[in-house]
């Protein structure tokens, strides 16, 4: 897992570094490494560096000083430089270290012109201290784009990014990753990140999250948790209950209950409408049924802890295609009364109440979803705002109904209620395809129905247990986001074809 810090703890950090405004060198290091990416860059894209013209965006800023330094480093290369200036004036030893190689300076007029001739845009126009409201010049999608630092107009701490942004190829970002580079619309323009080391560690405070890579889940999940363990008895492997499907969505409960089954689950028992459970029959043999009654005798079995096989569900998985009814009502309380872990998705987040209460519990909402249900809990903000800090508002509903919350999106976000905070990025924007979620619900409940979590009798318990639901989110998330990349090999990805894919990428990651 690599940790993340807002760009302004990363900023404080650099700060006392810097003893007095004549050292600068952190700002050298800095650039030395975005000129080497430059290089890098030219040669990927053009093969050769002698001769060749890099244009850089120059701001008025530190930003726009490291841009300085490095145009001076590559036009000692045999690099045409130019500088555009993007405000009245730059950083002065970063000029004078420009003018001394033998680059050129322009003014932000003379750009469109430039571009016609240029194998390179370095944007070094603004970075961790950007305020909003900044205006970009566009750049044609043809021209490789190195962003310095940040990509202009993205803000470090929160990735929400300015319209005119310019998306880059490649970001080299200097100190630490931010976490403004893997949130938001900061994770989709920043293209490949290149993290600096400029020795800030010992300086920064606790990481703000931590980005969750491929070969991670052996670290999130519990061994003797997990899923598929060889030879296990079927009711150990996780009984799993399922309240979904409506006449409307048959599909979704469908898919959630393939996928479950897909990744191994012991026992299936699903409570559906009537023409749900005909097509759970035919597609899903696997699933066993479950009436009204039969829940109610269940549920309060769960209670007295007897286990009875098939009776023992594990944890629940509740909402995909779910309708608001009153037997559907009914159902709900039940399930959400019990002591049994839950993922709560799509229909049922509707329903649920903000507040707190003693189960675990996974909700799933993708960004209209989360807005709705802060809005249940009095917290009013809009699609616009949850854009623009995705990782604030999920901790907020985080907090407001005392869960574990996965917001899905570009970046998908795992946060428990302390601020404990996860992102997993998917290889694939393919994965936002109708049904994709049901698919996510049927991982999370085996997840969850295989997970030990042990009684929680002081606060670092329960600390430890939504830290435990958190890392189980963020791997039900991983195994997603793999299988998706699996299935867009093959082309457009579809639920079905996550489904498919899902064993396969459950055997990648180690499970
Ligand atoms: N602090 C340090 O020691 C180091 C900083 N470094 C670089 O310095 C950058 C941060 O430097 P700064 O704090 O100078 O910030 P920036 O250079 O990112 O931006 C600040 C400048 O942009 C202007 N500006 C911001 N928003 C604007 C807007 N909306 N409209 C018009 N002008 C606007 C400000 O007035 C200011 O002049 C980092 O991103 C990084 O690139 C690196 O050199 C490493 C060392």
């Amino acid at each position: 897992m690599i940790p993340v810090y807002t760009g302004s703890h990363v900023r404080d950090a650099e700060t006392p570094l810097i003893r007095d405004a004549s050292d600068l060198r952190l700002m050298r290091q800095a650039a030395a490494a975005l000129a080497h990416h430059g290089l890098l860059m030219l040669k990927e894209h053009t093969g050769r560096v002698y001769g060749s013209r890099v244009v850089a965006l120059i701001g008025p800023g530190n930003n726009g000083g490291d841009g300085l330094f490095a145009l001076a480093a590559l036009t000692k290369r045999g690099v045409a430089t130019t500088a555009v200036l993007l405000a009245s004036h730059a950083h002065p030893e970063g000029m004078a270290a420009l003018q001394r190689a033998g680059g050129r300076t322009a003014p932000a007029t003379a750009l469109e012109e430039l571009l016609v001739e240029c194998d390179l845009l370095i944007d070094a126009g603004y970075g961790t201290g950007v305020r909003p409201g900044i205006e970009l010049p566009s750049i044609p999608r043809d021209i490789p784009v190195l962003a310095c630092d940040m990509p202009s107009g993205v803000n470090s701490d929160t990735g929400g990014a300015a319209s005119s942004v310019i998306p880059a190829d490649k970001t080299v970002t200097f100190g630490a990753l931010k976490s403004g580079l893997v949130l938001g619309s900061g994770h989709l323009v920043s293209g490949r990140i290149h993290v600096v080391d400029l020795g800030l560690e010992a300086t920064l405070p606790e990481p703000e999250a931590w980005v969750v890579q491929g070969d991670d889940l052996e670290l999130l999940l519990d061994q003797d948790d997990s899923w598929s363990a060889a030879g296990r008895h079927k009711y150990q492997r996780g009984v799993l209950g399922l309240l979904a499907g409506s006449a409307r969505y048959p599909g979704a409960a469908v898919l959630s209950a393939r996928s479950a089954v897909a990744c191994g689950l012991g026992l299936l028992r699903t409570i559906v409408p009537q023409n749900v459970a005909a097509a759970l029959t035919t597609q899903v043999p696997e699933a066993v049924g479950l009436g009204s009654a039969e829940l109610t005798s269940l549920l309060a079995r769960n209670r007295r802890n007897e286990r009875e096989g098939a009776t023992r569900i594990g944890a629940w998985a509740i909402g995909p295609g779910l309708e608001d009814s009153a037997e559907t009502r009914k159902h709900l309380d039940q399930v959400l009364a019990s002591g049994n872990p839950c993922v709560i998705d799509a229909g049922a987040l509707a329903m649920l109440e903000p507040g707190t209460h003693r189960q675990l519990r996974i909700l799933t909402p993708h960004a209209g979803e989360l807005n709705a249900l802060l809005a249940k809990a009095g917290i009013r903000v809009s699609s616009r705002d949850i854009a623009a800090d995705p990782l604030r508002w999920a901790r907020w509903a985080a907090v407001a109904y005392d869960c574990v919350v996965l917001l899905k999106g570009s970046a998908t976000i795992c946060t428990a209620p302390d601020g404990y905070a996860l992102i997993v990025h998917a290889a694939t924007p393919d994965l936002a395809t109708a049904g994709s979620g049901d698919v996510l619900t049927g991982i999370l409940g085996t997840l969850l129905a295989s997970a030990h979590f042990g009684t929680a009798s002081s606060n670092e318990d329960v600390v430890a247990r939504t830290h435990k639901l958190t890392d189980l989110a963020a791997a039900g998330a991983l195994v997603h986001a793999h299988a998706g990349a699996l299935a867009a090999h093959e082309g457009t990805v579809s639920a079905v074809d996550l489904l498919v894919e899902l064993p396969r990428a459950a055997r990648d990651l180690g499970l």
